[in-house]
């Protein structure tokens, strides 16, 4: 169904693209086409590798104290159009108002925090062995930097690439996801009202995903590459990124386990599995995938947690005390309901209602599946929406035993009451991010990151900064 076919322009060198050939975007709850956005080729991918080559050359040497205020400047017009940002990413991506309010301000402080951060990109000084010489260590920009972006948060996982990325010198070719190319423009919109220079900020949008990157791949000008996405793809870029010996940063899936011991305090795990499991409807890489229960607290928690589940509004995000939105596609649905038919064919329980689709638009009921094993997909599989499956343990050993057995390692949670569970739990599972008693664990400052096939390098802190810094040591004879 169409309705409104607004297009909009891609972003090189300052400079607003359109091409004969463009692509539309859909709103995943109503179906409806929102606008249209140009379908670049390897011919915007090399135009924008130009620029921002180009633009390196001056950006580069700004002083951290330009970089800042400019950042500064960014933070104040996304803040100003911070409503505007938040209801198109709804209409393309589909999550509640209430999360891309959220999302837009989680987005904001990478900006905020990367402006103040890069008056902090300090040397050092090393004593010499000899009296005559003196050891100098720099911290430079590594250079152009190409960063690609999935659709589940379409502002966040921009800026935590881009406001270090120009914090730190580099200029950055952004090609974001086909699915919410819209937000991305936007925020390229904002930069440019905030003074950012042109070539600095590149957007190529297309549906051709590999003719872009491979462009960038290839090109020898490009240094690095920051990818936020799924773990087959994030392998390719890593096997391309070989030719040219690119720095990798690689944000990837997960398959969180989210334990709960037995003297967690249950009416608190509930509400922390509500809000991990079904969050952007279940479509983030640290939502919970597998959640482990205490076998002596299994039958309470379930309860809670089915009560909490059917209480969850499933809607339009755009609609009033909406909590759970659409998938993203109809890919996305499929994929779930596999998940779901293979569980019960394997003697999974489905609790309460189970998930069917809505008349129109991707939609999802929240289903809760109890009596599950390690052998189903979904305990296998990274789900991506709204399926809970519970499965009970006897003792810590076990539960963290399974947690770990999957190469997966990005985020895992365990609510307890004791402090010596806390550490044990968190010293031994092998993740990048655990949340003990805690649900919610991103914030600017923190290195967010996974271990084992879930990813490379660390975004967000000062660690999400050095991914984009060279160390360079000056031998200095006086
Ligand atoms: N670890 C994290 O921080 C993090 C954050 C968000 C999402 N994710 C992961 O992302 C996945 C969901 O996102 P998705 O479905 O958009 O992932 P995806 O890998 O399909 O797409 C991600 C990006 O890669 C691009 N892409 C696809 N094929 C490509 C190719 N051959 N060459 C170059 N680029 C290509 C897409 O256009 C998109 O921009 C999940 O696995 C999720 O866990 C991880
Ligand atoms: N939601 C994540 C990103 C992955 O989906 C975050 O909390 O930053």
């Amino acid at each position: 169904m169409k309705s409104q076919e607004l297009t909009y322009p891609m972003y090189i060198n300052g400079k607003q693209i359109m091409l004969d050939d463009s692509f539309e975007v859909e709103n995943p709850a109503t179906n409806e086409v929102i606008g249209r956005v140009p379908n670049g080729t390897a011919t915007e991918a090399r135009r924008a590798a130009d620029a921002a080559h180009e633009a390196f050359k001056t950006w580069s040497k700004t002083s951290a104290y330009e970089r800042a205020a400019l950042l500064e400047s960014w933070h104040r017009v996304i803040d100003e159009r911070l409503e505007e940002l938040a209801v198109i990413m709804v209409k393309e991506q589909g999550k509640p108002l209430a999360e891309a309010r959220g999302e837009m301000q989680y987005a904001n402080s990478f900006v905020k925090w990367y402006a103040e951060e890069a008056k902090r990109i300090y040397g050092e000084s090393i004593p010499a062995s000899v009296a005559s010489k003196r050891i100098m260590v720099q911290k430079q920009p590594v250079g152009v930097v190409a960063a690609i972006t999935p659709w589940n948060f379409p502002a966040a996982m921009i800026t935590r690439k881009v406001a270090p990325a120009l914090a730190a010198g580099c200029t950055v070719v952004i090609k974001p996801a086909e699915q919410t190319p819209l937000t991305a423009l936007l925020l390229a919109e904002c930069a440019e009202a905030a003074g950012i220079p042109a070539g600095v900020i590149n957007v190529v949008t297309t549906q051709n995903p590999a003719e872009v990157s491979d462009v960038w791949m290839e090109d020898s000008r490009v240094k690095k590459v920051t990818f936020t996405g799924s773990t087959p793809i994030g392998k390719y870029l890593m096997r391309k990124a070989a030719d040219t010996v690119k720095k990798v940063s690689l944000e990837l899936g997960g398959l969180a386990p989210f334990i709960i011991a037995e003297d967690a305090d249950i009416e608190a795990a509930v509400k922390g599995v509500i809000v991990s499991k079904f969050r952007n409807a279940g479509q983030t890489c640290i939502c919970a995938n597998r959640i482990f229960v205490h076998e002596s607290i299994k039958k309470t928690f379930l309860q809670a947690f089915q009560q909490a589940v059917e209480s969850l509004k499933v809607g339009n995000g755009l609609e009033d005390g909406t909590e759970i939105g659409p998938l993203i596609d109809k890919a996305a649905v499929k994929k779930v309901q596999a998940q779901l038919q293979d569980a019960v064919s394997k003697g999974a329980v489905i609790h309460g209602e189970s998930g069917q689709n809505m008349e129109k638009g991707y939609f999802m009921k929240p289903v809760v599946l109890s009596g599950v094993t390690d052998e189903m997909l979904c305990m296998k599989e990274e789900t991506f929406g709204p399926l809970a499956p519970v499965t009970a343990f006897n003792t810590d050993e076990e539960a963290i035993e399974r947690a770990n057995d999957t190469p997966f390692g990005l985020a895992a949670y365990v609510y307890t009451s004791s402090l010596k569970k806390a550490v044990t739990y968190s010293e031994n599972l092998d993740y990048g991010i655990v949340g003990v008693n805690d649900s919610a664990p991103s914030v600017a400052q923190a290195p967010f990151g996974g271990m084992k096939e879930s990813g490379l390098g660390r975004e967000g802190g000062h660690f999400g900064l050095e991914e984009f810094l060279e160390v360079k040591y000056i031998s200095l004879q006086v």
